[in-house]
């Protein structure tokens, strides 16, 4: 059995919330995104529109789609506007105690019957799903960054996960037009369990020297065939985001081969985050970015 989606909601507008919530309302679901502030909200909304401007332009989506996606998104800053949804996915900071503190507020508001799910990178399911009143109706719909353009998304059940939960999860993905893989409650899953330690052992080389930010980045791209370097895709994940997922995976395995790099400590520890806060391993703030080492 699946339960019917109409509407869901997105918690945080940030790069993943905007992306979950412009696919969302694409595919013809109202869409409600919650955030702390008005200027998150403004910003998110901006950076919807021109996404979908560029789909427009590039011939994949009518101007028509456009303005009926954009019609059926609507921002808040009040969580109490999450109450009639059917489903709401998490995506905000990849902190567990802002998540905990998320579910506090949010649980008491949403449904009874609604889904809540996470798009944690990282952060064990079933414990996030002991800190909601409904461990049976959540589990983790993984987006990639960025989502209107990445096909996969990792669907993750915790301990407690009904058939029906995972079953209206994987329907409503599909109807995203994604492709589904199913990974096991470990500390992130697939993809971020192999690129993470790959991305971490790039900063390990620019840290000992053995290339500039510029050799490291092209010898992927041009040697591995890579899309982008690995400290180019660190910036734009976030140095927070992959710092946290290192940190999860180095607390929830035990290996010292999980040790976050200094260097990405140093980074995150100055608020170097990569392209949000405009500076990471490159300098964003001119017109072209500019390598920082
Ligand atoms: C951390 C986690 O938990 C999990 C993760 O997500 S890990 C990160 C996974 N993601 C990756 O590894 C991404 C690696 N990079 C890539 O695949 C590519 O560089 C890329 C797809 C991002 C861009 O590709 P590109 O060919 O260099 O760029 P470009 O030609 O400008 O763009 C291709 C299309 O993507 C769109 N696009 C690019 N960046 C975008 C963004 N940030 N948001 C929305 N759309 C975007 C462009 O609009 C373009 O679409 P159109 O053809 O409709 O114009
Ligand atoms: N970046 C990536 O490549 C990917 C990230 N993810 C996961 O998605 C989630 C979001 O990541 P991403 O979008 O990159 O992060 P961002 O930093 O871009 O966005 C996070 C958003 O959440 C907001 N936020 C923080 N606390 C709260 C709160 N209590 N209530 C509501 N909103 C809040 C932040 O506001 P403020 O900035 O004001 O604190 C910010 O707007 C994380 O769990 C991350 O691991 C998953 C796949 C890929």
């Amino acid at each position: 059995m699946t339960m019917t989606i109409s509407n869901v909601g997105v918690v945080g507008a940030g790069q993943m919330g905007c992306g979950i919530a412009q696919v969302s309302a694409a595919a013809g679901y109202k869409v409600i995104m919650y955030d702390l502030a008005k200027e998150r909200i403004e910003a998110g909304l901006a950076t919807i529109n021109g996404n979908l401007a560029r789909q427009v332009a590039s011939g994949k989506m009518s101007d028509d789609a456009r303005k009926a996606a954009l019609d059926r998104i609507s921002g808040t800053t009040d969580i109490n506007d999450m109450a009639s949804l059917d489903l709401v996915i998490e995506a905000a900071t990849e902190d567990e105690s802002v998540k905990r503190k998320i579910f506090a507020q949010l649980c008491p508001v949403l449904k009874p019957e609604a889904l809540l799910a996470t798009n944690t990178s990282s952060l064990s399911i079933t414990r996030l799903a002991s800190a909601t009143d409904r461990p049976e109706r959540f589990m983790g719909i993984h987006f990639m960054n960025p989502v209107p353009v990445m096909k996969l998304v990792e669907l993750v059940r915790g301990i407690a996960t009904e058939e029906e939960t995972f079953s209206t999860a994987k329907a409503f993905v599909t109807t995203l037009d994604k492709t589904i893989t199913v990974a096991e409650d470990f500390p992130a899953f697939i993809v971020n369990r192999i690129l993470l330690p790959m991305i971490n052992e790039a900063i390990y080389t620019l840290y000992e020297g053995v290339g500039s930010v510029e050799a490291i980045d092209t010898a992927m791209k041009l040697g591995a065939n890579h899309p982008m370097g690995p400290l180019q895709l660190a910036d734009f994940i976030g140095l927070d985001t992959c710092l946290s997922i290192m940190q999860v995976l180095h607390d929830g395995l035990a290996d010292s081969k999980y040790r976050p790099c200094p260097l990405l400590v140093k980074y995150v520890e100055a608020g170097w985050l990569g392209r949000k806060s405009g500076r990471g391993f490159y300098d964003y703030r001119g017109d072209v970015p500019v390598p920082t080492r």
